[in-house]
């Protein structure tokens, strides 16, 4: 039992939590409530100590936003996944399991089969009578509120029609339909009998199917699929059976390609390309993909970013347990807990860069520290205490030894005061010291390159001038936007002025939270924000910070003008 006592400052408010610290450190716990300050409703976790203690746990880190109110009652995503079970645990029910915990959701699960399964391949399958899989159903749709379904291995036609028949009684938000046949050792995991059962009874209810080129050949009677232009028509076909949209995988597109997975809304193709990771351990890609896409429409996600999400966390799992070595047979499990080993002590528990972290960002200048006789770090602690609620370190002319003992030393105060610290450009730096992200400019490294150095749960933020680079912004995978020079700056040379409107058609063009910077300061920071778009979450600011005697004064005086309320005496 880990007592976390009562934070009673602002509206964090935390009694009795028990949870496995194994997984869970307790300083995720508490910099997430933390988090929670930003909220209207008071925090409060009691006793969470069934066996959901793990999953809620984490999605507590991930969601500190969505939770909380006075009441202990707390609704938790939720995913019911419909599957077989793999003994050897790197597929089926064990890895929709697992990525679920993995993205902080809970996960109830309906068994449609039992199968003996290595790494070899399957050596046998037992299929749950229908009956029971009609209680199992019944058991977990009419007690808890499930809010997406997801489904594996159907092995019978009974079982599909029983399915879609609860789903009935129990409609739920999402369906999504993994259309597993064979596994990849080959063996059938759901024979031709029930391919029309699919057609009739699943994917027109499904809200996508995500079936990879062989059960999308399957699917369409043995069309013939190896090309991307193959998978975009296929695609296209399958939405035509009813489901709402249509992900084709191509895990098994030849070793020499990306992984390309092929996206059909039934408007718009769109191309989820990612490096081929070269590893045996690619068993399980399939569920765990689907599961993830779930987990995030359960939280609440739209379709297209799910899949982004899901497809980012699939290729950060698969580098990570690239050499990892489970079993003897060709084709491994991978570890989906990346995350968790990754980022365990990062300044906020992985996975929960919210908006309100670009209120008041500060952004260093080292000759502007120098200037004013004052060492980087001083300079960053005065900011935070002044109420900066995130930093990025934009050292253009320090040599790459100083900067990353400088970062290191930045790092130390931040983590100790729970904000973020990002690293402008220098994406060596940011790995070398785990700083919490990387700023890019348009001319630096590509964000969905930084994305791919450093997973799925660093920070990447960038610089965008122009709606369309906004949109490049969200598919490259930045979580949020810089734009501007919204005024007339010194900081930066031959920086084109895109004023306020410039600044307005960024935010509209992009669903990221976009922080303006460039000129800013005391005196016209509320203007800016008082431009009133949604997405537009704060202020960056350089000189007005760091251009003045004293650091943590100018630094109250920003907060104030940003929030109306006075500046603490200094
Ligand atoms: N070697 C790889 N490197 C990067 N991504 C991969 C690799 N192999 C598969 N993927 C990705 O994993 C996801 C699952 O695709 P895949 O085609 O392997 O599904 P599947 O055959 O249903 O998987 P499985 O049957 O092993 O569960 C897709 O997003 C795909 O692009
Ligand atoms: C139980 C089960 N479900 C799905 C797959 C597909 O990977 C598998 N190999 N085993
Ligand atoms: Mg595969």
């Amino acid at each position: 039992m880990a007592y976390c006592g009562v934070l009673t400052s602002s509206l964090s408010f935390i009694k009795n939590v028990n949870f496995d610290q194994n997984y869970v450190p307790l300083s995720n716990f508490q910099a997430t409530t933390l988090q929670s300050r930003h909220l209207r409703s008071p925090l409060i976790i009691s006793k969470i100590n069934s066996s959901r203690h793990l999953a809620t746990a984490m999605v507590i880190q991930e969601n500190g936003a969505s939770v909380g109110s006075h009441s202990s009652k707390m609704e938790i995503p939720h995913v019911l996944s419909v599957a077989g079970s793999d003994s050897g645990a790197g597929a089926g029910i064990q890895a929709d399991l697992k990525a679920c915990a993995a993205r902080g959701v809970y996960c109830s699960t309906v068994i449609t089969a039992v199968t003996a399964q290595n790494t070899v391949g399957v050596q046998d399958v037992f299929i749950v009578p229908e009956d029971m899989v009609a209680k199992q159903l019944k058991s977990v749709l009419s007690d808890m509120h499930v809010n997406v379904v997801k489904t594996g291995m159907l092995p019978s036609a009974g079982i599909v029609n029983v399915l879609s028949q609860r789903l009935r009684e129990f409609p739920v938000r999402a369906l999504v339909v993994d259309p597993v046949m064979v596994s990849t050792s080959g063996d059938v995991l759901a024979g031709p009998s029930i391919l029309s059962d699919f057609r009739e009874k699943l994917l027109p209810i499904a809200d996508l199917v995500t079936p990879n080129l062989k059960e999308a050949s399957a699917l369409l009677g043995g069309m013939h699929l190896q090309t991307i232009a193959d998978m975009c028509a296929a695609a296209k076909l399958l939405h035509k059976m009813g489901p709402r949209n249509v992900l084709v995988k191509g895990g098994d597109l030849p070793d020499l390609l990306d992984a390309v997975d092929i996206f059909f809304d039934g408007e718009n193709i769109y191309e989820f390309k990612s490096a081929r990771v070269i590893t045996r351990n690619t068993h399980g890609t399939g569920c765990t993909l689907a599961s993830c896409i779930a987990a995030e429409l359960a939280k609440g996600s739209p379709m297209l970013s799910a899949v982004k999400v899901a497809k980012c966390y699939i290729e950060s799992a698969l580098d990570y347990s690239k050499d990892i070595f489970i079993g003897d047979g060709p084709q491994g499990p991978f570890d989906h807990f990346v995350r968790l080993k990754t980022s365990s002590h990062n300044y906020h528990g992985p996975g929960a860069f919210s908006p309100s972290n670009l209120f008041m960002y500060a952004v260093t200048d080292s000759r502007m520290n120098e200037k004013w006789g004052r060492s980087i770090t001083d300079a960053v602690k005065a900011a935070i205490e002044g109420g900066a609620t995130i930093v990025q370190l934009r050292e253009k002319d320090a040599e790459t030894g100083d900067f990353l003992r400088a970062a290191k030393a930045c790092l130390e105060i931040c983590r100790s005061h729970k904000v973020p610290l990002l690293i402008n450009d220098r994406v060596d730096v940011a790995l070398a010291c785990d700083a919490d992200g990387v700023h890019v400019g348009q001319s630096d490294m590509p964000a969905c390159e930084v994305r791919r150095l450093l997973g799925p749960e660093k920070i990447i933020g960038a610089s965008c001038k122009t709606p369309k680079q906004a949109q490049q912004a969200w598919i490259d995978g930045a979580d949020y936007i810089g734009s501007g020079g919204v005024f007339p700056t010194n900081t930066k040379a031959n920086n084109l002025t895109i004023g306020l409107d410039g600044l307005r058609a960024v935010c509209l063009a992009s669903k990221l939270p976009v922080v303006a910077i460039g000129g800013i300061g005391i005196s016209n920071a509320r203007s800016v924000m008082d431009t009133g778009v949604p997405n537009l979450s704060g202020v960056a600011v350089v000189s007005a910070l760091f251009d003045q005697e004293c650091v943590l004064s100018a630094t109250r005086k920003l907060h104030s003008a940003l929030t109306g309320v006075a500046p603490k005496p200094t």
